[in-house]
């Protein structure tokens, strides 16, 4: 029998006569004649038929999604996670029933094949910390947690020790004195504000280099859930039955952070620092919170009307400005992590990622907006927007800005893929400077912004940074830091290569991004 979740088993019964015998090896009949569901596991593809669900008869996953599968007492009980069409979210299906005398021999052996499959190389009982933002989003975290997340968590027989944060910084004070024994994840539910906190109280933790090692898993309840969209994908990025799989499942990765210096004072960042436009925008639509991520594009458009100039001076340690071959540099290393990435790599509190990427290629150096690496050798179309590098090698932006958007991973929120060819472990950041432009051509580039789309303007200028420096010439404005306020004075970020841990169903981030098909959108 199938029971929807939450929903617990009959008693053993031994089946009446009559019911149908099982159809093939592979196949075993569960429960009793009327009611029965015919599990078949062949290959990696799970199938289940319950002929009296009239609503989801035919059940269809892949056996990477089973949770748990066991015979126990003479019941078989299956659960796992499928969607009910391609485009559906996760569901959870529980199979529960009494098989036939005749089939005990073969239903034990069918669920030690079906564990094996599902957790090969990975650790069963995962030992989850689990912290869930109320306020996050439109406030529904508690409410996903109860219904759709911790029932995964029990289905797969996780250990869990789960809290409700109470206040902003609550989640920083319980990482700083995480006990790092006891978990093998720490899984948060919320948006990236909460995640931010976590990578801050790691940072401020006794063992800060143990800390980092354990892998953060984030469960999308918030409004931009940039890490999550980036690790599960676009498909899943705000589904939080992906999000617990994952958590379950997921293999380490290694992701760079950021340290934001600010008058004196050290934070680090995981996914952006925005001045201008969008910093506008995310901070000054809090209000609008219950639109999820609707508020960051009805902020966009405000801002955009108002058309105001970013009072800041941006300065990089550049590494790399030609963006093709920007391009070319991602699609490289996700050919190579893809062929590195096992899936067999086992998770314990101390298990490696794979090794942080190093490019195949040597970076080129970038002067003045003019790759200088002989093997692209791009003339520039216009005068260079960066000034010649200073004796450390910095150089110096030097036309009016709409915004500068810098950071890792290539979505920031659903809408917009402002990072699209970020690498998670190759110790570079992305610095996008937005040069003032008409109000016109910035609605416009909203266009496909989801996509990536923006990145080929003229007027975006991407560079790929070792670090970089902010220094405003007004006070009146706002930073924000992985959707965050903070003070609006002189910061300067670097980055730090592989410093961080997240779970991640496929070792590298979920976008894919390619050199146009057709010549660039002016
Ligand atoms: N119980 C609470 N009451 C008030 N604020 C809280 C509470 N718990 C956590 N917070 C704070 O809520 C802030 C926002 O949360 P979060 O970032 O998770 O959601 P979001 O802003 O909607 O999502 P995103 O950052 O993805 O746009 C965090 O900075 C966190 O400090």
């Amino acid at each position: 029998m199938c029971f929807p979740c939450g929903r617990r088993s009959a008693s053993p019964l031994a089946l009446p006569l009559g019911t149908p015998a099982h159809t093939d090896a592979n196949t075993l009949i569960v429960g009793a004649q009327g009611r029965s569901t015919a599990v078949t596991l062949n290959g990696d593809t799970l199938l289940v038929q319950r002929n009296a669900d009239k609503r989801w008869p035919r059940v269809e996953s892949n056996v990477h999604h089973v949770l748990w599968a066991e015979l126990k007492g003479g019941l078989f009980n299956l659960s796992f996670l499928a969607r009910r069409t391609p485009q559906s979210p996760l569901a959870l299906v529980h199979v529960s029933g009494s098989v036939r005398i005749d089939d005990i021999e073969r239903a034990g052996p069918l669920a030690t094949r079906l564990m094996d499959k599902a957790y090969a190389g990975i650790k069963r009982h995962r030992k989850l910390k689990v912290l869930v933002n109320p306020k996050s989003g439109p406030g529904n975290g508690i409410e996903h947690y109860n219904r759709r997340i911790e029932p995964v968590f029990h289905a797969a027989r996780c250990i869990v020790d789960s809290t409700f944060t109470s206040y902003g910084g609550h989640a920083l004070e319980l990482m700083r004195e995480l006990d790092l024994e006891q978990y093998d994840a720490v899984v948060v539910v919320s948006g990236d504000g909460s995640i931010h906190e976590v990578i801050n109280g790691f940072a401020e933790h006794r063992d800060p280099e143990r800390a980092f090692r354990i892998p953060i898993a984030p469960v999308p309840s918030g409004s931009g859930n940039g890490l999550a969209l980036n690790v599960l994908g676009v498909q899943d990025g705000y589904d939080v039955s992906a999000g617990a799989l994952n958590a379950i499942k997921g293999r380490p990765m290694h992701i760079d952070l950021m340290s934001v210096m600010q008058d004196g004072q050290k934070s680090f960042s995981f996914m952006s620092q925005t001045v201008g436009l969008f910093a506008d925008l995310d901070l000054g639509t809090e209000w609008m919170r219950c639109l999820g991520a609707q508020r960051f594009v009805l902020g966009y458009i405000f801002g955009v009307l108002q058309k105001r100039r970013c009072p800041v001076q941006l300065s990089l340690r550049l590494v790399e400005g030609d963006k093709r071959k920007m391009v070319q540099d991602l699609n490289a290393y996700r050919v190579n992590v893809k062929a590195q990435y096992t899936q067999h790599s086992p998770l314990s509190p101390t298990a490696q990622a794979p090794t942080p990427w190093t490019a195949t290629t040597a970076y080129a150096s970038t002067i003045g907006g003019t790759t200088v690496n002989s093997s692209t050798p791009l003339e520039p179309k216009h005068p260079s927007p960066v000034s010649e590098p200073d004796a450390d090698g910095w150089v110096t932006f030097n036309r009016p800005l709409s915004y500068v958007y810098a950071g890792k991973g290539p979505y920031v929120s659903k809408d917009l893929m402002q990072f699209p060819v970020s690498i998670p472990d190759d110790g570079l950041l992305d610095v996008v400077a937005q040069e003032l432009t008409s109000r016109k051509a910035m609605l416009t580039a909203m266009d496909g912004s989801e996509h990536g789309d923006q990145f080929w303007l003229d007027t975006q200028h991407y560079f790929r940074a070792t670090a970089y420096r902010v220094e405003p010439y007004k006070s009146n404005s706002c930073l924000s830091v992985d959707g965050e306020a903070y003070p609006f004075t002189s910061f300067q970020v670097e980055c730090h290569r592989g410093m961080a841990t997240v779970l991640s169903p496929v070792g590298c981030y979920q976008a894919e991004f390619h050199l146009p098909e057709d010549e660039p959108r002016k």
